[in-house]
């Protein structure tokens, strides 16, 4: 990338600073105006389902192989979105705002086909010390939900910053009560001293299936052979078997090339610069939940988009001072904050089967459990959000509103 614009030059001092007393944790990074989005880490949640026929392409398939090789496919599909579309968008990897307890983040992918089905998205940030974000995914047509969490343990070094997803995702099949255990890519952010910061993936990643498939993904970057960026390699094997049964080559921004194992035939080209992103229905501001992201982020969206700093840091402060307030109050009451649609385990039945390792790992190894989407919740809140549209007594608003209005304004 270019040297840093002359005009941003002064703005690197407060990130140089934060950079050098940096603890690993990204929300205190002081990064330079123009590096800030205006869109809240909730919403990435959404990159794990930009292309619903490919989501749900697994469900549709009755061969277990061949199932196992479309969830791989569809992973990979998803990376171009999750790690190079602010870039893409806004030029570089940006800084998302740092979401707030029990932020929420819903939209839904509508079919236009009538063979797919709607695709609803739920995001909730569900701890905010450390931040991690939980999301269900749900394709009732097929059967198909995709639930996880992930928080980022980082490290700064040598003008990168290094960062380790924690959590991981879970993809369902229910017609075939199939599981798939997805582990998240480490990740590094290069090109920051030139003020044009890019991610690149390190290391692997997995895939285990209920039914005895092991995807690996490694990822070599701009690997010693190709130089070319992003570059990765698959293999799809039964465990405990040597035959590779398919690779996957390529890279995962431009495009890869599927083949069979032991043949080498190619079975499809996928690119990922061609292929159509569904847009994210997301209801209007004037109908969400003041717990929605642009709801409860308007005002400071709008100060980044127009480069306000000041009133940028002021609507800021306002939400966290309210935070800070809620947790007091909380704290005074001896109650916790209630996930609206998560709940934390110690335990995951899907999750001891197919991996090794605890869960979330905080500090000193100590496990803070795993989250899990609840159903039970999810369909309180639909009953709750119908009994409102049938005009609910309004106390049962206002006690929503309330506490919405309370967190933000
Ligand atoms: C120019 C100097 C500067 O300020 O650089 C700061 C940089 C933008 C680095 C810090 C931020 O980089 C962002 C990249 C974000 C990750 C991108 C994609 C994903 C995948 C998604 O499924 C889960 C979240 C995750 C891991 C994002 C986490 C937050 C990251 C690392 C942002 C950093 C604050």
């Amino acid at each position: 990338g270019g040297a840093v614009p002359a005009a941003a030059k002064s703005s690197w001092g407060p990130f140089l600073k934060s950079i050098a007393s940096f603890n690993g944790d990204l929300a205190s990074l002081t990064a330079p105006p123009f590096i800030l989005s205006p869109t809240s880490l909730t919403e990435y949640s959404g990159y794990w389902a930009e292309h619903p026929e490919i989501f749900t392409a697994p469900a549709r398939e009755k061969d277990p192989q061949k199932r196992a090789l479309l969830v791989l496919k569809w992973f990979l599909t998803t990376l171009k979105q999750q790690y190079c579309s602010r870039n893409e968008k806004l030029g570089s990897e940006k800084k998302p705002l740092n979401p707030f307890l029990g932020e929420l983040f819903l939209g839904v992918w509508k079919d236009t086909t009538g063979k797919i089905g709607e695709t609803q998205l739920i995001s909730e940030q569900v701890s905010h010390h450390p931040p991690v974000t939980a999301y269900a995914i749900l394709n009732n047509k097929h059967g198909v939900k995709l639930e996880g969490y992930n928080g980022q343990k980082a490290s700064f070094s040598r003008g990168t910053i290094s960062v380790k997803q924690i959590g991981h995702a879970k993809y369902h099949l229910k017609e075939f009560d199939e599981d798939y255990l997805i582990t998240l890519p480490s990740l590094h952010i290069e090109g920051i001293v030139y003020g044009s910061p890019y991610v690149e993936l390190n290391r692997s990643s997995t895939i285990h299936s209920s039914t005895g498939y092991v995807a690996q993904i490694d990822y070599s970057g701009k690997g010693w052979v190709t130089g070319k960026k992003n570059t990765f390699s698959a293999t799809l094997k039964k465990e405990d078997s040597k035959d590779v049964l398919y690779t996957v080559d390529g890279q995962w921004s431009e495009s890869f090339v599927i083949k069979e194992g032991k043949s080498k035939k190619e079975l499809e080209t996928y690119d990922a610069k061609t292929t159509e992103i569904t847009p994210l229905y997301i209801a209007p501001i004037d109908e969400q939940d003041p717990l929605e992201s642009r709801c409860a982020w308007a005002k400071v969206q709008e100060a980044i988009n127009t480069g306000d700093l000041e009133t940028t840091g002021t609507e800021k402060s306002k939400i966290e001072n309210e935070q800070r307030e809620l947790r007091r109050k909380e704290k005074e009451e001896g109650r916790e904050w209630e996930r609206r649609y998560f709940t934390r385990v110690m335990e995951d039945p899907v999750f001891t089967k197919l991996a090794e390792g605890p869960g979330m790992v905080a500090e000193e190894g100590k496990t803070d459990g795993i989250w899990v989407f609840d159903e039970k919740k999810f369909a309180q809140v639909a009953e709750k959000t119908k009994a409102k549209a049938r005009g609910a007594p309004k106390a049962e608003e206002a006690k929503v509103g309330e506490a919405a209005v309370n967190t933000v304004a």
